[in-house]
């Protein structure tokens, strides 16, 4: 099993606990931190120690479970923060504030807003702390089990739609697929998504090798792009793809064109995640899949988009009503990783013997910049939408249909 995201303890059900991994300071240090409340959930995200729009949901539903766990322990005292208990009802409103105020910590990704709307409808059926916190226990952990699951379904629908097209073309040889950003284990409660599909590809592929099956069409290698600035691809997808020992060439956001023009075997595919689909297909997503489509639609190769249920948006009709957060300049003039001997790569360690995480500078303080983390790309440059409920294709008319989602 490659790295957990969330580690979700319910083996005592009166004393839950959540840890996430810092995702901040991968791929050179593995460090699990706590999550207690709201509060915690509300930073985990905002920061991207925790990212990935179904991970984003799950540890915002998480975080809600734990607030309500304190708010149903006899030692909490209310006074310590923003609750009023003299009436269910009064708790009832603040705790919807905390919901609305956790929603706002990354706006793009609608898994979290869905999620939190179906906590929120809870909430208003609860008649006691007690029945709420059992409620939003069973949502939570049905979140997470039907997360690993479908990505696995998703992953093996991906896998089968796009191996079936090569054999229309009469394409029987080995191949590459791109894909940009973390949409694996990091990004989920495991397998992932667009990375799932990638992995049940090279598990095809793995089967095909040992059974001697060389003139078929198989997955050989992967070209994940660095996925500048905040490097999900560079830090978090090749360190995944390095687990499982799939065969990769990780190659900077600006290689792509170039890339597909000088590639040793012919790219067949690019799989992207989603952090929000709307009416008409329109994705959002990290930023640089846009110019990913575009460059694809170029060289005829397929563009799929691969993502859950929980990352549909069915109240909006186009891209043009998706909010495109945009994060701090900071992050984009810093580089942040992880100091290292520059012949060995290995971590240089502070007098605790731990790694020492830094940031450098790759730009004029003064200057302005534009960060967006996402950008949007119109349905006209998607080929396929693969979900865990099958893969969505466009009419003649070039429209999705995709009302058996909403
Ligand atoms: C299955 S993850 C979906 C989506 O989330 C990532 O964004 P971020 O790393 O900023 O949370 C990226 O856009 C992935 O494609």
């Amino acid at each position: 099993m490659s790295l957990e995201a969330i580690l979700f303890n319910k083996s005592d059900k009166d004393n839950l606990s959540v840890k996430i991994l810092d995702q901040l300071l991968l791929p050179y240090v593995t460090k699990y931190i706590p999550i207690y409340n709201i509060d915690d959930g509300y930073i985990t995200i905002k920061k991207m120690q925790v990212r990935g729009a179904p991970a984003i949901a799950m540890v915002g539903a998480l975080s809600v479970l734990l607030e309500i766990q304190l708010l149903n322990s006899e030692q909490y005292s209310f006074d310590q923060c923003n609750y009023d208990a003299s009436s269910w009802e009064l708790l009832k409103e603040q705790l919807h504030k905390r919901l609305e105020y956790l929603l706002s910590s990354r706006p793009t990704a609608v898994n979290l807003g869905n999620a939190l709307h179906d906590i929120s409808n809870i909430l208003d059926n609860a008649d006691n702390i007690s029945s709420l916190k059992e409620e939003v226990f069973n949502y939570t952990c049905k979140l997470l089990e039907n997360d690993i699951k479908d990505n696995v379904t998703m992953g093996n629908n991906g896998a089968r739609h796009l191996l079936s097209l090569l054999e229309k073309e009469d394409f029987h040889s080995d191949f590459g697929v791109l894909t940009i950003c973390n949409t694996a284990s990091l990004a989920t409660a495991g397998y992932g998504t667009a990375l799932g599909v990638i992995r049940s590809l090279w598990e095809d592929s793995k089967q095909k090798t040992a059974n001697g099956n060389n003139n078929m069409a198989k997955m050989a290698h992967v070209f994940p792009l660095e996925t500048r600035p905040y490097n999900q691809g560079s830090r978090l997808t090749a360190y995944e793809l390095v687990h499982d020992q799939i065969p990769a060439t990780l190659i900077p956001d600006s290689s792509i064109a170039y890339r597909i023009m000088t590639s040793p075997l012919p790219i067949k595919a690019a799989f992207v995640g989603a952090d929000r689909i709307v009416r008409n297909g329109d994705t959002a997503n990290k930023i640089g899949t846009f110019q990913l489509a575009v460059i694809c639609k170029q060289f005829g190769i397929k563009f799929f988009v691969v993502a859950p249920r929980t990352t549909i948006d069915n109240k909006t009709h186009t891209g043009d009503g998706i909010v495109v957060e945009e994060r701090k300049a900071e992050e984009f003039k810093l580089v942040s990783g992880t100091l290292v001997h520059a012949e060995t790569f290995d971590p240089i360690l502070d007098e605790d013997n731990m790694p020492i995480s830094a940031k450098v500078g790759v730009a004029p303080p003064e200057v302005d910049v534009w960060n967006p983390s996402f950008d949007v790309t119109p349905h006209e440059f998607i080929d396929g939408i693969i979900t865990e409920v099958g893969v969505f294709t466009k009419n003649n008319n070039g429209n999705f249909a995709l009302t058996e989602l909403f």
